[in-house]
């Protein structure tokens, strides 16, 4: 699949794909039927940039991003999250609380990497993407 690109000057971007499933409802009556809870199978890209690979060669492992990811929301209520107290768990506001979530874990990464977008599959014709303004 290819995602919409925000162009850069760093020297390395990745992209990493991942799913996880979660249950959601937004208690607005304009919402409609997505009211009742139900569920989707999410697909999420994150893409990383920076100048400088670790001592493995790794802007950033591929398998960190999906961790820190699934461990938060696979197989979850998004509505019981404290993230999502008091915004509804919208495709955009998920695709932001993954970028929050990416940007705290990168944090620890002493190779200053940053995430340049995340785009959120919600469903077959629906997603967002949340890129922050200054990175
Ligand atoms: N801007 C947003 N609009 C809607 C969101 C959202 O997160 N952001 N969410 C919903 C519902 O929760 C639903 O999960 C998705 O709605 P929709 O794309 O309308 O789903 P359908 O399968 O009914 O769409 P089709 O047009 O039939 O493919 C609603 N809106
Ligand atoms: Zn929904």
């Amino acid at each position: 699949m290819i995602y919409p690109v925000r162009t850069h000057d760093f020297l390395f971007e990745l992209n990493k794909d991942l799913h996880f499933s979660a249950a959601h409802f937004i208690d607005d009556a304009r919402a409609g039927k997505c009211r009742n809870v139900h569920g989707h199978n999410y697909v999420a890209n994150i893409t990383i940039v920076g100048d400088t690979l670790d001592e493995m060669g790794f802007l950033v492992n591929f398998s960190a991003l999906k961790k820190v990811v699934t461990e938060a929301f696979d197989h979850t209520l998004l509505n019981d999250h404290a993230k999502f107290q008091d915004v509804p768990p919208t495709t955009e506001t998920v695709a932001c609380a993954i970028y929050e979530l990416i940007a705290d874990y990168l944090k620890s990464e002493s190779n200053s990497v940053h995430c340049l977008q995340v785009f959120l599959r919600e469903t077959a014709t629906s997603y967002a993407v949340y890129r922050p303004k200054e990175i």
